[in-house]
This record gives structure tokens, C-alpha cells and sequence, in this order.
């Protein structure tokens, strides 16, 4: 079975003129090269070729309500009507900001920033600031965005496309960054102890949703809580991923364990730029403008992602969340039982609606394990389900994500793709 991909391949061979990979995002790119979206609506994506995809996708995390929510265009429509960008403050942050901190545990405060990677880079300059300390402690394969002080060693395109550690960073920066493997105890405690009140934070996405989908030990969260607590280090959860998905309060309500600060986006942009740090008041208070660490941007609370935050969070009720679950608990479910049918070493996790497959006959707690898996067998097991009309990221060490969109019928359509594919794997 081949796809129909002449419109996407003539768009390509032009992209490839003006934008590097043909993409503006390396995750985007993969070989031969990429289909091109022409609209998206509920869980579909359809390409320039006529062809439809069931999307797990969901622009790498955001599109939890479906692509074209109409609550969501209702409202930005009007404030488009109203103006996209003041350089002024307006009500509507404290909405969305009043929203954020009814939810998320560790927010007393927010500042609205316009991207995971902005939150995290600020976020780390807020530790440091209030610190006063130089270290920070990332975990191999997790990715925090694309900035200098964390990409080293880091997961998602990074890690996709061969380059974990970029060239272009300076040593002097990166050896701050203290790496050790997510899931170790061991390994922290060390790393403590040889950097003794050197340590402004660590930061960690409590769930790993950029090597695939590495669930945390029982109670190792709890464990890195704890052990900052005892060592005067801030405790950073990177919720780019997991806030708003895992439950209402993200991972911290779903886990029961509170960090000093956090960082948010995706979901809540409702499919527009955004990003956030979020955290005590007494830490946040020392952003500028009260306090001397700087942060700042243009389109900080800009009013068109404000408005499509807040058509979003309203929208993620109880059955959302329940749903959502529910819809990726079966086909994690399905991976499991068709690798065992199959015979095919696999490992599958499924945390609320976030789900992925390794092709690896190991437990996957960590970075190292994961790079160990049958990559080439993913792309096939990949184009697979995108020859059936299954659009699933393109990479091992990315996650797939259902939405309220997801319906019964969907997944009916997904088991019977996969079905058919691991019959070729
Ligand atoms: C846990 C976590 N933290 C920070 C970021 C960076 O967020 P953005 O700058 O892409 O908005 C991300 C971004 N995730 C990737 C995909 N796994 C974004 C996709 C892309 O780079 O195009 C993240 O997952």
C-alpha cells in the first residue's frame, strides 16, 4: 500500500528552498520527506494529497479539544475583532492567570510567556536568581525546549535527528548542566553530594514525554521533593506536557507532590503561543518588574492566545479527562496484546491520555534503555498506520496523545490499523 504524496513532494522540493528540512521544527521533518496539512478539524488532519490521518499527534501535545474547536474560534474570532496585541495589560490575564492557579498546586503566581522553551529558560534564570546558585541538575533525554542551558543530552528532535548535545553552546555554559539518568535515587544523591550548595535547581518532566513515555518510579517524585527540600534546591516540574493533561492540576495534582515552581504550554494556548512559569508568590515576586530578575516579551499575555486559553481550560471538564484516558488506556492495551499475538519485543506505556510503544524487550525507566530500542522497526510499524490513515508522531522518542475527539469509532479504526501492520513488523 503506498500513499498518494505528489502535492506533499512538490511542496517539499520547494520548502526545502527557503525553509532548512522544509520545516520550521526538526520534529516535523522525517524521510522520505513530510506530508503537507491542508486543515484539520476534531481528530483529523487532512494533507494536500486528499489524504485523511486520524492525528495522535495533536501538534506534539496542544490539540487535547480536537483541531477547529468551535468554542475556541468563537472567541479568538471576537477578539480579533477587538485587537491582537496592546503592549498593555489587560483583563483577561488575570482570568486565565486566576484559571492557572486554581488548578496547578505549586502556582500562587503566573507570567504568561510564549513558548515551553521560554518558560523553562526564564524559569531556570528565576532559580538561579533566587539561589544564587550556578548548577542545574536535567536528566538524560529529557527536553526542555531549545535553549543553551538545556541541550545537552536532550530528547525529542534533538535526540530524533542524532544531535542531543548542539553544537553552537559554549562549554562554559553547559558545565553547569549536571546530567544524570531519570529514575536513579542514586544518581542524585551523588550528584548532590559532589556539588555540595552548588545546585539551584533541579527541573524534570515528571512524566518523560520526549524520549517516548517514561513513567517515574513509585515514589520517586516524592524523593526528589524531598531531597531538594533537604538541600535548599528549587524543584522544577516541566509540565509543558503533562500540565493540564495528566489532570486538571497536571502532574502535581496526579502525583501529589508539589515542586517550588513549574512550566506550562501547549494545552494551554489552545492551539496559540504560549507559555508559563508558575509558582510561590515569594519566588515569582522576584521577576522583574517587583524583583531584578529579568523576563520579559512581547507577546507575553498576548490577548489572542489569553482568550484561546481560557475557551480551552473551560472546556476540560471531569468527562474530558476521563475520556481521554479511558480512549488511550485501550489502545495501549491493543499495542500489548497485538506485540504478544505478534511475537514482537515490546514495551508499552500509558499514563491519562499520553501513550507510546518501545520496540524493546526491556523495561524503559530511562534515557539509556530507550535509546536501545528497534528505531527501524518504529518507522516501519510508523508508516504503517500512516498508510492506513494513522498519523502517529514520527519518531521513537516522541508520545502520542488522544483527544475528546477520540471517539469509539476512531479507535475502532486504529485497532484495525495496527492490527493490520504488526502482521508486517
Ligand atoms: C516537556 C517540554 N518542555 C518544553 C518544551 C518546549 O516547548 P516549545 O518551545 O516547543 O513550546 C517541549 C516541547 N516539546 C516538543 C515535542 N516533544 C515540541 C515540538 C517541537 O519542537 O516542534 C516539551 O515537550
Amino acid at each position: 500500500m503506498v500513499l498518494k504524496m505528489d502535492r506533499s513532494n512538490e511542496l517539499f522540493e520547494e520548502a526545502k528552498k527557503y525553509l532548512v528540512g522544509g520545516v520550521n521544527s526538526p520534529v516535523r521533518y522525517f524521510k522520505p520527506y513530510p506530508f503537507f496539512v491542508e486543515k484539520a478539524k476534531d481528530c483529523y488532519l487532512f494533507d494536500v494529497d486528499g489524504n485523511c490521518y486520524i492525528d495522535y499527534c495533536l501538534a506534539y501535545g496542544p490539540m487535547v479539544l480536537g483541531h477547529a474547536n468551535e468554542k475556541i474560534i468563537e472567541a479568538v474570532k471576537e477578539q480579533l475583532e477587538l485587537g491582537s496585541a496592546y503592549g498593555c495589560p489587560t483583563e483577561k490575564e488575570i482570568i486565565l492567570a486566576k484559571e492557572v492557579v486554581k488548578r496547578v498546586p505549586c502556582a500562587e503566581m503566573v507570567r504568561f510567556v510564549n513558548s515551553g522553551t521560554e518558560a523553562t529558560m526564564s524559569a531556570i534564570r528565576l532559580a538561579r536568581g533566587v539561589t544564587g546558585r550556578k548548577k542545574i541538575i536535567k536528566f538524560d533525554g529529557a527536553y526542555h525546549g531549545a535553549h543553551d542551558y538545556v541541550l545537552v543530552k536532550s530528547g525529542s528532535g534533538a535526540l530524533t535527528h542524532g544531535h542531543p548535545n548542539s553544537p553552537g553552546i559554549p562549554e562554559e555554559t553547559t558545565k553547569n548542566t549536571i546530567l544524570i539518568p531519570f529514575n536513579d535515587e542514586d544518581a542524585v544523591k551523588k550528584a548532590i553530594n559532589e556539588n555540595k550548595d552548588e545546585i539551584a535547581c533541579i527541573i524534570v518532566e515528571p512524566v518523560m514525554g520526549n524520549v517516548g513515555c517514561i513513567l517515574p518510579k513509585d515514589g520517586y517524585l516524592e524523593f526528589l521533593r524531598e531531597i531538594t527540600e533537604e538541600n535548599g534546591i528549587l524543584l522544577i516540574f516541566d509540565e509543558v506536557i503533562t500540565g493540564f493533561r495528566l489532570a486538571k492540576g497536571g502532574a502535581q495534582e496526579y502525583f501529589g507532590v508539589v515542586p517550588d515552581i513549574a512550566t506550562l504550554g501547549k494545552i494551554l494556548g489552545g492551539g496559540f503561543p504560549i507559555g508559563a512559569i508558575v509558582g510561590r508568590r515569594e519566588i515569582m515576586e522576584q521577576f522583574s518588574p517587583l524583583g531584578a530578575i529579568y523576563q520579559a516579551g512581547t507577546f507575553n499575555g498576548n490577548p489572542i492566545s489569553i482568550t484561546a486559553g481560557i475557551a480551552t481550560l473551560e472546556q476540560l471538564d471531569d468527562r474530558f479527562y476521563k475520556e481521554t484516558a479511558r480512549t488511550a488506556k485501550i489502545l495501549a492495551d491493543t499495542l500489548r496484546e497485538l506485540a504478544d499475538k505478534y511475537n514482537i519485543p515490546a514495551k508499552v506505556y500509558n499514563i491519562a491520555s499520553m501513550f507510546q510503544i518501545y520496540f524493546n524487550d526491556k523495561e524503559v525507566v530511562n534515557y539509556e534503555i530507550a535509546k536501545q530500542s528497534d528505531v527501524e522497526r518504529f518507522m516501519k510499524y510508523f508508516w504503517g498506520l500512516l498508510e492506513r490513515g494513522v498519523f502517529v508522531p514520527p519518531s521513537q522518542f516522541e508520545c502520542c496523545f488522544t483527544s475528546i475527539k477520540h471517539d469509539d469509532e476512531v479507535i475502532d479504526k486504529t485497532i484495525n490499523a495496527m492490527e493490520e501492520v504488526f502482521k508486517s513488523l
